[in-house]
């Protein structure tokens, strides 16, 4: 059976550099390309990619996409910084290019996959709920990602399930005091030396808390999902936002 061949974009990065060698280091993937910034994409077209893995930053990936789908070039996107304008922008791109598939996940480990899947159904069983994201000084983005999709699913299951707004007495204090509002769920960035990407999410009921915790403790932690994202996407045509549905999750 011939292998998947796969680029990475991003190559030298904390994740992409990690990824180079999952890919590697894969027998039904072939490595085409690993590209860095400033290298041009036509190499994708040159070694004949099938799979890009996007894990650039969030000021590059919409190019990236855009050049991918125009080549009919599959893509698993780690990268961060979705707004719905960007998804709404990539959904009419993907429109124009039929049988490309794309994976956007907010995170490749399992363990952050299950604490977002684990939130989602604890929230309307508790009055509050918080997010707390923690991660290495180097991140440039806050929320992150995994947060932000976090705390959008915890709004809409609590929608869903009619809960009451939270509650919260606070009428003074700097702003930024209760953390980034996602759709009313209140979500604190730390940036700390020493750490890479934990999340908690705080529940919290009468005379009881329930406390979800993840800890990614090195990079190779997303590098399953990056390969299960990479071989089911070449079969999955259109966007798919989340991990969790390839791992049936959902
Ligand atoms: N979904 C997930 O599970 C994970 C997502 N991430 C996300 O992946 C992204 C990268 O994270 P890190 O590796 O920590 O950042 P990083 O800054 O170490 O790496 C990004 C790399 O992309 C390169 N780059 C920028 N523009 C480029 C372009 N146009 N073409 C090719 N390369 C380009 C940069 O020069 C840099 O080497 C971030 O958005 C981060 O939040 C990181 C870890 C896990
Ligand atoms: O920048 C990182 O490191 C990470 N980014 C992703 C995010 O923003 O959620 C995934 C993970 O938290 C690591």
């Amino acid at each position: 059976m011939s292998k998947l061949r796969v680029a990475v974009l991003g190559a030298k990065g904390r994740i992409g550099s990690e990824a180079v060698r999952a890919v590697e280091a894969a027998e039904d993937l072939e490595l085409v390309a690993a590209l860095g910034r400033g290298d041009s994409l036509e190499a994708l077209t040159g070694t004949g990619a099938q799979v890009v893995v996007e894990l650039t930053t969030p000021d590059s990936v919409m190019d990236n996409l855009d050049f991918c789908l125009r080549h009919g070039i599959h893509a698993v996107v780690g990268t961060t910084g979705w707004t719905d304008q960007r998804l709404a922008q990539l959904t009419a791109s993907l429109a124009a290019a039929p049988g490309t598939g794309v994976l956007i996940a907010p995170n490749f480990s399992i363990g952050a996959v299950l604490t977002m899947k684990f939130a989602e159904v604890a929230a309307p069983y508790f009055e509050s709920v918080e997010v707390i994201e923690l991660h290495h000084p180097k991140k440039v983005d806050a929320p992150s990602g995994t947060a932000t999709r976090t705390a959008q699913l915890i709004a809409a299951a609590r929608q869903k399930a009619g809960s009451a707004p939270q509650p919260d007495a606070t009428a003074t204090g700097p702003d930024g005091a209760r953390g980034a509002d996602i759709d009313g769920v209140p979500v604190h960035s730390v940036r700390l030396r020493g750490l890479l990407a934990h999340q908690e999410v705080l529940l919290g009921g009468e005379g009881e808390t329930l406390t979800i915790r993840h800890d990614s403790l090195h990079h190779s932690s997303f590098m399953p999902g990056i390969l299960l994202g990479v071989r089911r996407v070449v079969d999955t045509p259109g966007l798919t936002f989340g991990l969790e549905h390839f791992l049936d999750l959902k």
